[in-house]
């Protein structure tokens, strides 16, 4: 297939080094995109692409489309490589013993994720609180699982709840909350053509839910 030779000759001449599933490319900037060696779903999203450009009226040989398929095939892989990550062996790979017991909150997390229905972005910023109940998680792996779940096709509220979710699952904690607010490519650029609408979506449980005083505090807190 013609798309699956581009791709394994820009695989030589990257110098990749394959061991296993990862690789290492010498091209810091496109280390994450080169990592992927699945040159099946490779071939298969570029396949597409070269269609869809026939679709839109353009010539799929000109100079400056020639190596668009296989682009575009690479950056889809890495904007859903969430698929390809499992966001709880995320947070327990830094969950440690601890007496704290108020709320721990990691404000603004920027998102990219892609709308399910449009295959075009979302972007805006997470909140995200958790009260514990004798084990906390490295910050960072608050925000890495939220990557995890955006990096995949996703409707906004879904992502929201999963984020909550893993939270739970993992922790136990006393409670979560998770609030999302993003702009929808596809509501700005295109369909209903609002440029600053803003789609705000919340998730809670445990005290989060039992307690006005305890959401009111996070709402307080998440204030701009
Ligand atoms: N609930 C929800 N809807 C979303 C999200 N992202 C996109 N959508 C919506 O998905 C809907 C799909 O509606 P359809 O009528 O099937 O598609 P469409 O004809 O392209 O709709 P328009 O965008 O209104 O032109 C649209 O209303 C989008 O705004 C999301 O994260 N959550
Ligand atoms: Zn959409």
């Amino acid at each position: 297939m013609k798309q699956e030779k581009m791709l394994s000759d820009t695989l030589e001449n990257k110098s990749i080094v394959s061991s296993g599933r990862a690789s290492q490319c010498i091209d810091d900037d496109c280390l994450h995109e080169l990592q992927d060696t699945d040159t099946g779903a490779l071939s298969r999203i570029a396949d597409a692409v070269s269609s869809m450009l026939d679709g839109v009226g353009e010539d799929p040989e000109r100079e400056g489309l020639v190596k668009t398929p296989e682009r575009v095939a690479r950056s889809m892989r890495f904007l859903t490589r969430g698929y390809r990550q499992d966001p709880e062996e995320v947070l327990k790979k830094a969950v440690f013993t601890e007496a704290y017991d108020e709320m721990v909150l990691v404000r603004d997390i920027d998102i990219f994720s892609m709308c399910e229905h449009h295959l075009l972005p979302f972007f805006g910023k997470a909140h995200v609180a958790y009260i514990p109940d004798g084990k906390i998680v490295g910050l960072s792996k608050i925000a890495r699982v939220v990557e995890v779940y955006a990096r995949r096709l996703q409707v906004q509220e879904r992502l929201t709840q999963q984020i909550r979710d893993a939270i739970q699952n993992v922790l136990n904690p006393k409670g979560v909350a998770v609030v999302i607010e993003a702009r929808h490519m596809c509501m700005v650029m295109r369909g209903v053509e609002k440029l600053n609408s803003i789609t705000t979506t919340s998730a809670m449980s445990g005290e989060f839910l039992a307690s006005p005083s305890t959401r009111s505090e996070f709402l307080r807190l998440i204030r701009p």
